[in-house]
């Protein structure tokens, strides 16, 4: 399996497991694409001399990197970044996090609004569109190491739902296949 999605429980159970729906029900690459969410899959353990990395960087430019090591040790605010990663938001930007080590789930809202929960593991690489709904937890393991990359300066900030206003929202929606206000049909 490359990449484990599924749709989630609405449960107020621990963030951290993994909501499945009762029978599963997994989501595959292509319904993540029409999203607009992307994914490649690479080696973690070449992270500092990978050049298909490399070339994905160029050809998206993605100029801006660093690394971000999830434990209370590493990080200040270590639990209010984790409640404020857990509130759903959208970027004016792609979010871009590759999984070093560790694991963790990004949530997504689907064009139902419907929460689809993304399993990162080592080796996952994951962009998702400005304006798309999302928030971030670790799972059980507790621990994720990421690298951040970004388009030239790096603006982090989060727009907290709702955000229907926002033109990176409005952008999104409009690009999202048969939402723009017109049938289908009529492309
Ligand atoms: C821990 S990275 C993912 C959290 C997030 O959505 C963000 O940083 O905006
Ligand atoms: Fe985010």
């Amino acid at each position: 399996m490359v990449l484990e999605a599924w749709f989630m429980d609405e449960s107020s159970q621990d963030q951290r497991l993994p909501h499945h729906l009762n029978p599963k029900q997994f989501v595959s690459l292509d319904q993540l694409a029409e999203l607009g969410v992307l994914y490649w899959r690479l080696n973690p353990k070449n992270y500092e001399n990978d050049e298909e990395l490399q070339k994905i960087r160029e050809a998206r430019g993605y100029s801006y990197m660093d690394l971000l090591d999830l434990c209370p040790e590493k990080v200040t605010n270590y639990e209010e970044k984790l409640k404020n990663f857990y509130t759903e938001h959208i970027h004016a930007d792609e979010e871009i996090r590759y999984c070093l080590e560790g694991s963790g789930y990004f949530d997504v809202r689907d064009e139902s609004d419907q929460w689809i929960r993304i399993w990162i593991k080592a080796g996952d690489l994951i962009v998702l569109p400005a304006g798309i709904y999302h928030r971030f937890t670790l799972d059980t393991s507790n621990y994720v190491k990421l690298m951040r990359l970004f388009v030239g300066e790096p603006v982090w900030t989060a727009y907290n739902r709702p955000q229907e206003d926002h033109p990176a929202r409005k952008e999104y929606i409009k690009g999202l296949t048969g939402q723009a206000g017109v049938p289908v049909e009529a492309h």
